[in-house]
């Protein structure tokens, strides 16, 4: 398997290079030069797996034995011992047609560790076999950059910093990023949103000669072994949900959707054979997907903070991944759009394949009240938590009249990292003992202007 670069640009590279590349030399997002597809009888020889043994045999369609069998197979043990679940994305029954996939029982309770525990063995991998020297630049709304640091923190070989939005982020996402106090961790809290600190990593990703020199690696969705790694979860919960069915049924994802990786690792399950009937889409009021889903017209309008801060996203990066399958695999016509997103600030997309856009996706941005409403609706009929994120999945899916269908609902994240919003439905949660001892640890953050100059001072500094 190679892998190329959405804009057309790049050299087939292989699994490993892939991944150390992150942001496609030519600015485009890295894919698979063709998507391995899964048949049925394979599909029904998976039912009886493990979640590790599921991630093993979707990953060795992907990675053309780079890592040796057993090497690969002990980094994803590590990987999932530190879930408190053993099943580690347990799938939880709402009623006949509703089904929750709980994906926040890795050590910083949301989503993105399912990913990024691995990318942390991964790195540490090439680290020790191959002596790269990695040192990683993200951006974070706040679960990235906790479960990304969780990840690396401490391990040898290896730094990591971090650019969170100041002040935008949950209290909670906040302390897990900064009571770190490992050496090979920097926190830096710029004076900006998230679509800011984003933009400032991904120049200097496009910066050819400072990635290199400075070693720059990707732990962002940009990174393709993140879409992948995300892919094995919807697998596990669709075999779970038609365990012992003799007519397996089709089923619709609900996924919170920000920077769109969630939702593209969907996408791609589904190209791989996986029986998906809708995915929905489900943002906050930054709604720039429903609208793009509802006419057609992709542009990044005025950023909001929400109830759901992770969400807080108008430039939804794997967007371009979706385009490139959209049109065809055609990337002189990525980049052209691409190009015209950046000098017309918005895409447009109209008649067939606007038609194919709205029969693979539903799409909602649910408002803040309607966002609070689900949470109390869930609790006081369910007994059911909800946390923000995963309330507007929930909006998105009643709003979709699913009725019928069975849908899953992606849990993105836990209750307790969003407590603001939580008290706001007047609803008093116990915290987790691992979430609740971060309360009164001293806290250690840059905090930075919205200046690309002063970043890259801070960074040089670190990384040297
Ligand atoms: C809790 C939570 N839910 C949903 C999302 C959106 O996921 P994606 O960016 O993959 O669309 C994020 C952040 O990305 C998140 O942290
Ligand atoms: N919500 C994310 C934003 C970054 O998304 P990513 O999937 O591209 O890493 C966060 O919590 O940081």
């Amino acid at each position: 398997m190679q892998y190329v670069s959405t804009r057309g640009h790049v050299k087939p590279k292989g699994f490993i290079d892939t991944v150390l590349m992150g942001l496609a030399d030519d600015g485009g997002l890295m894919i698979p030069e063709q998507t391995p597809v899964v048949s049925s009888e394979q599909l029904q020889a998976w039912a009886s797996l493990s979640y590790e043994q599921l991630f093993l045999e979707i990953f060795s369609l992907y990675i053309n034995d780079e890592i040796p069998k057993d090497e690969l197979r002990a980094m994803v043990a590590r990987s999932y011992s530190s879930f408190r679940n053993k099943e580690v994305t347990p799938l939880k029954k709402v009623h006949d047609s509703l089904y929750i996939l709980e994906l926040f029982h890795g050590p910083t309770f949301a989503f993105k560790d399912v990913a990024l525990q691995f990318m942390g063995e991964f790195y540490s991998y090439v680290s020790k076999k191959q002596g790269e020297i990695i040192h990683i630049l993200g951006a974070t709304s706040g679960d990235t950059g906790a479960a990304a640091i969780q990840g690396v923190r401490g391990k040898e070989g290896i730094k990591i910093c971090i650019l969170h939005p100041h002040q935008r982020v949950s209290k909670i996402q906040e302390l897990q990023m900064t009571t770190v106090q490992d050496d090979n961790v920097l926190n830096l809290a710029v004076k900006g949103n998230f679509d800011d600190c984003q933009k400032i990593i991904k120049d200097l990703f496009f910066d050819l000669k400072f990635k290199g020199k400075h070693h720059l690696r990707a732990i962002n969705s940009i990174n393709f072994v993140r879409i992948l790694a995300q892919t094995v979860y919807y697998f596990y919960a669709y075999l779970q949900v038609n365990q012992g069915n003799d007519k397996p049924q089709l089923i619709n994802f609900s996924v919170p959707s920000g920077n769109f990786g969630n939702v593209f690792s969907g996408y791609l399950a589904k190209k791989m054979g996986l029986p998906v009937n809708k995915l929905i889409i489900a943002t906050n009021e930054n709604n720039i997907l429903e609208r793009f889903v509802r006419t057609g017209e992709y542009k990044p309008g005025d950023f909001r903070s929400t109830h759901s801060p992770s969400m807080d996203i108008q430039v939804a990066s794997n967007f371009e991944r979706y385009l490139y399958y959209l049109l065809n695999e055609d990337a002189e016509k990525v980049s052209a759009y691409m190009e015209q997103l950046k000098s017309e600030g918005k895409i447009v997309i109209t008649g067939e394949d606007l038609l194919k856009v709205q029969s693979e996706f539903v799409a909602l941005g649910a408002t803040n009240q309607q966002c609070l409403d689900l949470i109390a609706k869930y609790k006081s009929e369910h007994d059911y938590l909800l946390d923000p994120h995963t309330a507007c999945g929930i909006a998105a899916y009643e709003h979709a009249h699913m009725d019928g269908e069975v849908t899953v609902a992606l849990a993105t994240a836990h209750p307790a990292k969003f407590d603001e919003a939580i008290i706001l439905c007047e609803i008093e949660q116990e915290f987790p003992e691992e979430i609740a001892k971060l309360l009164d640890q001293p806290q250690f953050q840059t905090v930075v202007e919205l200046d690309e100059a002063e970043i890259v001072r801070q960074l040089i500094d670190f990384y040297q």
